[in-house]
């Protein structure tokens, strides 16, 4: 065997493949953007048949790329957006609508309604989540509901629904295999964590059928193979995680203790918690990080919607930057005599807040405030926001270590300035690592250790290599005025 191993990254913006070597190095990369969609205020979809076309595109790029044939690769690993989902016609796999996105909120009144009824405790237990939108079991409720005779379909078995996982791997193997993974499951609001089954108190509650639900097996597991006239040959499905789990598992975080925190468009911390389910009192998620031989580790997470996305605020819409890497220059020149703030709640706050009300505000504002202030403050947001999931996290669990190492990945990270401000906002080193794909690393991992080609989980984590450590270097005067700063700029913003 090869030791080739595909992974498919399949993210909000975009699908990317990347096939790395039996030595774990990258030997190419394809990635295609895909349209957003925007129907309504708060509304936020995509086109599944654009993610499938776009994930074969790229699949077939990376490969001719690389200079090898689908014989070559000895496991593909998928990693995916999650809560995004899409139902589906069991018969001809066409779609029956748009994929609903993890960032839309339309399903906000059927989840007051449910809080209202008393349900979000019971809920919270089974699944470790909260009754928000964000989640995909209102969003696969509000389908049926919304597609003409989509409710009677679904209880006939005609349909089916799934993560974006569930769907690459329903069209990947020719409609022989419906499956997702342990982690995507756990974000669905469907799947009882502890119990590791779909859970029928629950299906009842939020009113979705059975016979839609995906058969959840291990992260590394047998998930069929890929049709023969897709790339020539068969290739065999081995791993799926979603993404904020695969980087968990490609920043090799599997001690208990161990985080890690991806700045993509959104922020996600995951705190490893081992095989101890930790209930936070600080509305911070219970999460699966990974099943594997059946055995479950869990975790505390930290969702936040907007870290990069500010990035993209400050470009497209202020306009005070051409290129997301000049925001951190920018930062650099601004005055530290203003205390500039920016509470980024374009789409509500997510932990430790949920508040899906609350709108972006700026606090501190003077004559002389310019975009050098705007852009540290949209960077220091950041910063602020993962020091408040921190100190949740403390909060939450003893297990979650005095002296944090952050280990960081996402695109975010590529900016040295805003690694550091968040080391000195922590006062806690952050770890950037030399393989940056880790969401990818993950997946592939997961492929290619099933696949019998890549090293076993201690071996692999020991290759984990670091690029950069950024240690705290602000004065604790300076730090504890400006975390108060932001604590009074997000109560101000809080819609309640
Ligand atoms: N040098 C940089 N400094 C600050 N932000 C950056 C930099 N490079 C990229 N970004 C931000 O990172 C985000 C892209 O990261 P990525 O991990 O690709 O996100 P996603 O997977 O959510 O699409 C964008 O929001 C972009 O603005
Ligand atoms: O596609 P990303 O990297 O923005 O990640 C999205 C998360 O999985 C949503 O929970």
């Amino acid at each position: 065997m090869s030791g080739y191993v595909l992974a498919i990254d399949q993210g909000t913006t975009s699908s990317r493949a990347i096939v790395f070597d039996g030595e774990i190095n990258i030997v190419a990369v394809a990635q295609k953007e895909f349209a957003q969609i925007y129907p309504a205020s708060g509304w936020v979809e995509h086109d599944p048949e654009e993610i499938w076309s776009t994930v074969v595109a790229t699949m077939r790029d990376a490969l001719k790329k690389a200079q090898l044939k689908a014989v070559d690769i000895s496991a593909i690993g998928i990693t995916n957006q999650r809560e995004t989902v899409v139902v589906w016609d069991k018969a001809t796999g066409k779609p029956i609508h748009n994929a609903i996105v993890w960032q839309d909120r339309r399903t906000a009144p059927l989840c007051a309604k449910l809080k209202k009824a008393g349900h979000e405790r019971r809920i919270s237990a089974k699944t470790g989540l909260l009754l928000d939108p964000y989640f995909s079991g209102t969003k696969i409720a509000w389908i049926l509901d919304k597609v003409k005779g989509a409710r009677r379909r679904a209880e006939k078995g005609e349909l089916l629904a799934g993560t974006i996982d569930t769907f690459l791997i329903w069209r990947l193997t020719g409609g022989k295999v419906h499956a997702t993974d342990a982690t995507n499951a756990s974000r669905t609001l469907l799947y009882n964590i502890s119990a590791n089954e779909w859970d029928d108190e629950l299906l009842t509650l939020l009113r979705v059928p059975r016979a839609l639900l995906a058969e959840v097996r291990d992260c590394a597991d047998d998930y069929g193979r890929t049709e023969k006239a897709l790339f020539g040959d068969e290739i065999p499905i081995l791993g799926v995680a979603g993404d904020q789990q695969a980087a968990t598992i490609g920043q090799a975080c599997f001690e208990p203790g161990m985080m890690k925190s991806t700045y993509g468009t959104g922020c996600f911390a995951i705190l490893n918690t081992g095989p101890q389910i930790v209930r936070s009192k600080n509305r911070l998620l219970t999460t699966i990080a990974y099943r594997l031989n059946g055995k479950t580790t869990y975790a505390l997470e930290g969702s936040i919607f907007i870290a990069g996305a500010a990035v993209q605020w400050l470009r497209d819409s202020l306009k005070v930057i051409q290129k997301s890497e000049h925001s951190g220059i920018l930062a650099a020149k601004a005055d530290d005599s203003q205390e500039v703030y920016l509470v980024p709640a374009f789409v509500g706050l997510g932990a430790p807040h949920w508040d899906a009300e609350a709108r972006g505000a700026m606090f501190g504002l003077t004559r002389n405030s310019g975009p050098a202030e705007f852009a540290r403050a949209a960077l220091e947001s950041v910063a602020y926001q993962t020091s408040d999931l921190l100190s949740a996290m403390k909060r939450d669990w003893k297990g979650a270590a005095a002296k944090t190492v952050l280990r960081v990945d996402g695109g975010m990270v590529a900016s040295d300035w805003t690694m550091q401000r968040l080391a000195d906002i922590l006062d806690a080193p952050v770890d950037r690592p030399k393989i940056l794909e880790t969401t990818a690393l993950g997946a592939a991992w997961l492929a290619g250790s099933r696949a019998g080609v890549w090293p076993k989980e201690k071996a692999f984590a020991k290759r984990w290599a670091l690029d950069r450590r950024f240690e705290p270097a602000m004065d604790a005067t300076t730090r504890k005025r400006k975390v108060a700063g932001w604590h009074d700029a997000v109560s101000r913003t809080l819609s309640r």
